[in-house]
């Protein structure tokens, strides 16, 4: 039975829930995917570093408090978060990067990937700046390092849109993508309707841990900007600069505007979509749409997402499901570690407890 060590850099609500995840069902995943896992490095910028190479006791550490947590404390621990260190220097072999997303130009997460790529670690990571920014880029580096760039939760969080994508649409002509795909946005679009004010529905979805650390990029389209990005690439082969997706975003509309349509059958959604054009370009934009009761995308509700793949033999296929949330995000992570093992197979993983990655 092998095992994988991880390396968690950020340890806000994604990466914490990676954690619990590993503490509560560590054992009934290993006889279901024939592989441990076992945290063996953290960072975080508030509480440190901590390095355990023997593996980090995850239900102790987790019976603290986030906003608690002080790795100096610790054995192995330190006040600084040493990323670099941890990364490229650090017993795991698979670093989970979950700071925050950059949309400028994807840092530090964007260093957090190829330092790790660069020292031969698989990488899995829920930040969408890098993939966005970087992707083709990555993907060259972790195949001349011969490990894995994985990114499953950079688009609906734990729906495997971008697996599904790769492994199910072959065969068909994909001619475009529309979706919803900000999970804050919608669930506030929600709360508008419901006659909530726009300030009181975003600090709603940062409470619950939907929103981006600085929730502008969500309520003015940039994380959507940066998904169509992904999505155009992985799906269209395109590769398109933020320059290249017009972005409107949400935060113009009011209950005024959730009841005037509502009167004539319409939602408002915010729409992310690329399309191919005739002559081979693509068209790409982000926008609030009033949609007709009758599309795909009108009654996707709070932050549930979906996107629909247009397609030569099957006309639209739509997938749905949580499009944000610290649990389905973390799921996302391992979901990527569980694609690295088919990808690399168990000679890639710890042969016993007692054998070394690199040793
Ligand atoms: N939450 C969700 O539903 C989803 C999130 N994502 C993406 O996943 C990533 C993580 O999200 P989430 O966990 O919710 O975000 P959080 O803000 O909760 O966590 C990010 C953590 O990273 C820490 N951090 C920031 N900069 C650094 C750094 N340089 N070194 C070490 N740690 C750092 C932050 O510390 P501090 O708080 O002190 O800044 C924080 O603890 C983001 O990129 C987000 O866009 C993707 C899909 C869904
Ligand atoms: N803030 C984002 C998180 C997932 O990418 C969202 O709300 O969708």
């Amino acid at each position: 039975m092998g095992r994988y060590d991880l390396s968690l850099i950020g340890f806000g609500g994604v990466n914490r829930s990676l954690a619990e995840l590993i503490a509560e069902r560590g054992d009934e995943l290993k006889a279901e995917l024939g592989f441990g896992l076992r945290v063996v490095a953290i960072t975080d910028l508030r509480a440190g570093s901590l390095v355990q190479a023997d593996g980090i006791d995850l239900p102790a550490l987790l019976a603290t408090a986030p906003g608690e947590l002080d790795f100096s404390r610790m054995a192995g621990g330190s006040t600084e978060p040493r990323n670099q260190q941890v990364i490229q220097d650090g017993p795991g072999d698979i670093v989970a990067e979950a700071t925050f997303t950059n949309p400028a130009d994807g840092e530090p997460a964007l260093s957090h990937v190829r330092w790790a790529l660069e020292a031969g670690k698989h990488v899995c990571t829920t930040n969408k700046g890098p993939v966005a920014l970087q992707g083709p880029a990555l993907k060259d580096l972790a195949a001349r390092h011969g490990v894995s760039f994985e990114f499953e939760g950079s688009v609906m969080s734990g729906t495997p849109i971008l697996r599904t994508a790769e492994h199910l649409l072959t065969g068909l002509r994909v001619t475009g993508v529309e979706g919803i795909m900000n999970g804050t946005s919608n669930y506030i679009l929600g709360r508008l309707e419901a006659g909530a004010a726009f300030p009181d529905a975003v600090k709603e979805a940062q409470a619950l841990g939907y929103a981006e650390a600085d929730p502008t990029a969500d309520v003015e389209g940039f994380d959507v900007q940066l998904k169509v990005m992904i999505l155009a690439h992985q799906v269209l082969g395109a590769n398109l600069r933020r320059q290249d997706v017009a972005c409107e975003g949400i935060s113009q509309l009011t209950p005024a505007d959730m009841r005037d349509a509502a009167s004539r059958g319409l939602r408002w959604k915010l729409v992310g979509q690329a399309t191919r054009r005739e002559d081979g370009s693509v068209d790409a934009r982000v926008a609030p749409a009033a949609l007709p009761a009758d599309h795909p995308l009108a009654a996707i509700s709070g932050t549930t997402n979906a996107v629909s793949f247009h397609t030569d033999l099957l006309g639209a296929v739509t997938v749905s499901g949580p499009g944000a949330g610290r649990t389905e995000t973390a799921y996302a992570l391992l979901s990527d570690i569980i694609a690295i093992h088919h990808r690399h197979g168990a000679a890639e993983a710890h042969r016993t407890p007692e054998e070394s990655f690199r040793g």
